[in-house]
């Protein structure tokens, strides 16, 4: 089993126009990320509260000017080169919009042809393929339509399943997912939410859903932790958070939106067909690397 644990986690950045020249984005984060037994825990706040700076400190992207952020008890910055891999490895992203991942000028055949090489998946190209063709079938994306593609030659949610196709290849123990269906429509956002509740029962992966939306919330089950001007205020199920919020700021939050309809909840799967949507791709299919 694995441990992430923000302890006291502070961020801070120079800024102009405040009274001692910094803003404080996050303050004091302490809370814990398991990988056993695998969980779904949702950040949950307004603009500007500070939920991707902790996605940021998490990956390792921004160090906290304060506080401490640990994998299994080690400092995460301070890992030597093999513990670095090893994290890296295991604690994934997905971001907003993924079409800042993809070069433009590569085929999307490379983000995942990447990670077999970078986290030497194998060595053998058919076994590398068959790894690549079983995790697209795994997100609902058939091969033959979207291998040999450009970026721009697939939709957005055919994108942001090909980033759930990559974590599925290397079978993290957490993904960061940072407001990953803010840009999907209704129908695309439920077949990603889906993937995420699929590979924590299949895979036992544990993800940190950032989100501003209370809908996603409920739909994803689980945690939830209210964060308002950088501090977490509340944590606890989904369930009683939403019914019995202790905190003044999650009221408020939960006022600020309709009540959600239980009839009205996602109950059945979407298959999406992906087959009339895009242009057919021109270019052979061979790995770029
Ligand atoms: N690199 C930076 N330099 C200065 N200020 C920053 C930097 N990154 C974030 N901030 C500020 O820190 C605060 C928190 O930002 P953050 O991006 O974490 O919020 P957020 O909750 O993810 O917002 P959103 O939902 O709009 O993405 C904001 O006031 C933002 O302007």
């Amino acid at each position: 089993m694995s441990v992430i644990e923000l302890e006291g986690v502070e961020q801070r950045f120079h800024a102009r126009g405040t009274p001692d020249g910094y803003l404080t984005a996050l303050k004091d984060a302490t809370f814990t990320l398991h990988s056993d037994p695998p969980q779904i825990v949702s950040l949950v706040g307004q603009s500007g509260s500070g939920k991707s700076t902790i996605a940021r400190n998490i990956l390792g992207l921004q160090k906290p000017t304060a506080g401490l952020i640990k994998y299994d008890g080690k400092d995460i910055f301070k890992l030597s080169r093999a513990e670095n891999d090893n994290y890296r490895r295991n604690v994934q992203p997905v971001f907003q919009d993924p079409y800042s991942i993809f070069n433009p000028f590569y085929r999307v055949d490379r983000v995942l042809w990447k990670a077999v090489k970078k986290f030497n998946l194998t060595r053998d190209r058919a076994k590398g393929l068959a790894m690549i063709e079983e995790s697209l079938n795994a997100v609902s994306l058939d091969p033959a339509n979207v291998l040999g593609r450009y970026p721009h030659q697939l939709s957005g949610g055919q994108r942001q399943r090909i980033m759930l196709a990559r974590i599925h290849m290397l079978r993290p123990e957490f993904v960061i997912a940072d407001e990953p269906v803010s840009m999907l429509d209704a129908q695309i956002r439920k077949t990603f939410l889906d993937i995420l509740l699929d590979f924590r029962r299949d895979h036992g992966m544990t993800t940190l859903f950032i989100t501003h939306d209370l809908s996603t919330v409920y739909y994803l089950g689980g945690d939830v932790m209210v964060i308002n001007k950088g501090s977490i205020v509340e944590r606890g199920a989904v369930t009683s958070v939403m019914h019995e919020p202790s905190h003044p700021y999650t009221r408020l939050l939960l006022d600020s939106i309709p009540p959600p309809d239980p009839d009205q909840r996602w109950t059945n799967r979407i298959e999406v067909d992906d087959s009339g949507d895009q242009t057919p791709a021109t270019a052979p299919q061979e790995p770029v690397v």
